[in-house]
Formats: C-alpha cells, structure tokens, sequence
C-alpha cells in the first residue's frame, strides 16, 4: 500500500520541473492562474493546506495563522525573507516554518553590484539618451559619474548576500565596510578586507556608497530614517536590495529633492508594489521590480530547496532551512 501524500498547497506558480516534482512526491494544488492568493483564498488554504507553500506576495499575518485548520503543519516559504509571516504566531501554533536562503545569494548580490554600478556610472540614464536617438557625440564634461575604485561601500546586514556584494566590490576595487548585530570571523573580515563599525550612525556619514542587506524585522523598519538620511554624504549612493520597508521613502523622496545625495538604485519597496510617485522619472534613481533572484538557476534551486525542505520534514528529521524566530 503506498504512503499518503501530504496535500501541499502552492500560492502561485513556480518553475515547470518544480510544480512536477512537487506533483509526483505530494498530492499538490497548483494556482494555475498564477495571480497572488487575496486574503480569503489564503484563509481558505490555510484551512486545508498540511504544508503551504507561499512567496514575499502572501501576507501570512498573526490573525491568518490563528486561523489556519490543525492540519496545517509547515510553511515552506519559496524565498529567503519571511517578514511577511508572523513567524512567532506560527510557531505558537506548532506550525514549521522554513525559507531558501543561500541559493539566491551570489544573483541577489550580482543585482546589487548592478545597481551600484549602474547609479554610479548612470548607466540607465545614458542608455536612454542612446535610445531616445539624443546621442549627439562624445564629450569632455558630459554624463559624468562617479568612481567606485578606491570609494568605501557601507554594507548594512554582513549575511550571505552582504558577504557576496562584499567580494564583488572587492574585486572593483573597493574598500568594504560593514554593520552587523555582530562582527564576521577574522577569517572573513580578512578575506573581504572589511571593517566593521558597531556604530551605524558613525559608518553612514562616512560612506560613499550604502548598500541594505538585512532582514525587515521590528528592529530594522526605517532603519534608514530622515535623521539617518541626513547624515549621508551629498555624494552618496543608497541600494538596497533587501526590503523596502529598510528606508524611509517619503524621507528618500525628500533628500532627492534637496540634492542631498548623488543616487539611489532601489530593488524593493516599501509599499511594493506601489513605487513612491517621488522616486520616478528622476535621472539618478534607477527602479528594479524586485530582481534579485530573479534567474532561471535560482528559481529552480529555490524550489529544490522547498522540496528538500518538506521531504525532511516528512521523514520526520528537522527542515535544513528552519526559520525560528531567535533567528530574525
Ligand atoms: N531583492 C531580492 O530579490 C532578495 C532580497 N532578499 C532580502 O535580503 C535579506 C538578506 O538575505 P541573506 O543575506 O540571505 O540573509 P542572512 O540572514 O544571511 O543575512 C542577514 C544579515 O543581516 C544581519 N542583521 C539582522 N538584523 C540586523 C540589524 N538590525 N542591523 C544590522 N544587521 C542586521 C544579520 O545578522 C545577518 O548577518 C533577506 O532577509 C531578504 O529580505 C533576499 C533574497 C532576494
Ligand atoms: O525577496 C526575495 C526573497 O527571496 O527574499
């Protein structure tokens, strides 16, 4: 007789060969219609779903996970961040919750380096001119950038992606500095050449480029504050491709506006989808929708990670990518 398959509910739709394999291991519903679960469709999953299996567009909040059916036994999240799901209310209610960290790391910290070079040396900008047929010839004094070699880069979040932006701007010649709740090994800080500043507010007036690379958790909302903005050099950059909710936008908005910084590239937002009305049209912003791990190798490695996930689980032995909440 064979086992039972556990019923896996997927939110949205993942890679062909994923949804496959999670057809043949699981008894899985697909949302073949691809669009994000609104929040009834969700309740209803929750309430017959053993294992879930959402993405960052599903707001799994306290109030949600209180309603989810006993039944439910694991939230196999197909992304690295978990901020939007209550993960205390999940583990109240005995429910697993685990991400796909690492896998997404080396593309996340390509498109931050993107960014960096692209607000730096206005790539976008210049692009556009050459598309819009206004390319008139070269210049002495025109569309000029800034230089990164030799410029400090304030990491904010020395994690997998912080570390892997670290060695990129290492080799563009870079000098790495960073700010972490604790400081990287000494065979890493080494390796990276990086010097940690227990201080944020000290490292952000010193930088020429700030780069976001840490979780949204109550302790990071607005981490990048109008006072903290107010602090950057006129000719800093910010990135952040973490989480919108990291910086401020109106605050952004306003120091745009003042001049006070060279340019932002912003991957995430902190009303995603909604974009601030500020931050478009500006020549030194450059705006991604949400990129980062966005190739086809992540993608199917992220869903081998889920599956990986909730195979463990179903053979009884803990999950590789447990979230709890001492974690966040
Ligand atoms: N744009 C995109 O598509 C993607 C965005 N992400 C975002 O990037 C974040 C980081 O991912 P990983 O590097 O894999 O995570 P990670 O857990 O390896 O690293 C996060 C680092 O942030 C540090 N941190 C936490 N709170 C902090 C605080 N208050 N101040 C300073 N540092 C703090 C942690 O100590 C850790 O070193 C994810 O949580 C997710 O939100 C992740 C993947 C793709
Ligand atoms: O933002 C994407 C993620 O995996 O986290």
């Amino acid at each position: 007789m064979s086992a039972r398959k556990l019923k896996v509910v997927l939110t949205r739709r993942l890679p062909d060969a994923v949804e496959t394999r999670l057809r043949e291991l699981f008894d899985a519903e697909l949302n073949l219609t691809d669009r994000p679960m609104s929040r009834d469709d969700l309740a209803a999953a929750v309430q017959r779903a053993e294992v879930l299996i959402p993405t960052i567009t599903d707001h799994l909040d306290a109030e949600l996970i209180a309603g989810a059916g006993d039944q439910l036994k694991m939230i196999a999240n197909f992304g690295a961040g978990v901020d939007h799901i209550d993960i205390d209310a999940a583990v109240a209610r005995g429910i697993i919750v685990t991400n796909t960290p690492g896998v997404l790391t080396e593309d996340t910290a390509d498109l931050a380096m993107s960014l960096i070079l692209g607000v730096s040396r206005r790539i976008v900008e210049g692009a556009n001119v050459v598309a819009a047929g206004q390319f008139e010839g070269w210049s002495p004094t025109w569309m000029c950038g800034r230089k990164l070699w030799g410029k400090r880069l304030g990491i904010v979040g020395m994690g997998r992606i912080g570390q892997a932006l670290a060695r990129r701007a290492k080799a563009f010649g870079m000098q790495v500095h960073y700010h972490n709740r604790k400081p990287v090994s000494d065979m890493i800080a080494e390796e990276l050449g990086a010097t940690w500043w227990d201080d944020l507010d000290q490292m952000l007036a010193r930088m020429d480029v700030i780069s976001l690379n840490c979780p949204a958790t109550r302790d990071t909302h607005h981490l990048l504050s109008a006072e903290r903005i107010a602090r950057l050099q006129p000719h800093a950059i910010v990135v952040n491709t973490a989480r919108g909710e990291l910086i401020d936008e109106a605050a952004l908005v306003e120091a745009l506006d003042r001049r006070a910084l060279f340019g932002v590239g912003l991957d995430v937002f902190e009303h995603e989808p909604a974009v601030h009305p500020g931050l478009m049209g500006r020549s030194n912003v450059v705006l991604l929708p949400h990129l980062g791990s966005a190739t086809i190798e992540a993608r199917q490695d992220m869903g081998d990670r889920v599956i990986a996930n909730i195979m463990t689980y179903q053979n009884g032995h803990r999950p590789p990518d447990r979230v709890i909440p001492a974690m966040l």
